[in-house]
């Protein structure tokens, strides 16, 4: 079973796969299904800023391309003072393609960390239900 601390060493891995020439800041995700798989997610950015895509959301995407889409937790790490926080962007992808109980565990390079759930990072997150014709 995989636990908290192999998934950190996972996000760890994955940030060094980073490609951030205009940021120079790296992020890297890990993210655990039911099945006890693992996705890999970098940040990874472009001339053209609004294309850069968050090393969370990489992970979400990487792991739906191949099918999966049942999580029990991601862990986010980059070389931040205190736990990563995810951006705005990434709370509602995660809102959306994640369940609400989904472990979300932050942290840095010194060893920092905090652990919420995808329902507590974004309250009254818009969502499907929201849409109507
Ligand atoms: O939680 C975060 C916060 C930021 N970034 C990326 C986006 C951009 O490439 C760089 C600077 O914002 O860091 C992530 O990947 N995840
Ligand atoms: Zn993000």
């Amino acid at each position: 079973m995989t636990d908290i601390k192999t998934l950190i060493a996972e996000a760890k891995a994955a940030r060094e796969k980073a490609y951030v020439p205009y940021s120079k800041f790296k992020v890297g995700a890990a993210l655990l299904s039911e099945d006890g798989q693992i996705f890999h997610g970098c940040n990874i950015e472009n001339a053209a800023y609004s294309m850069c895509n968050c090393a969370e959301r990489t992970a979400l995407f990487n792991a739906y391309s191949d099918g999966v889409t049942q999580f029990t937790a991601i862990a986010i790490v980059a070389d931040t003072e205190g736990p990563v926080s995810p951006c705005g962007a990434c709370r509602q992808v995660m809102s959306e393609l994640c369940r609400p109980s989904t472990k979300v565990i932050c942290t840095n390079l010194h060893g920092d960390v905090s652990e919420w759930t995808v329902k507590d990072i974004l309250p009254g997150a818009f969502s499907g239900a929201d849409l109507h014709d």
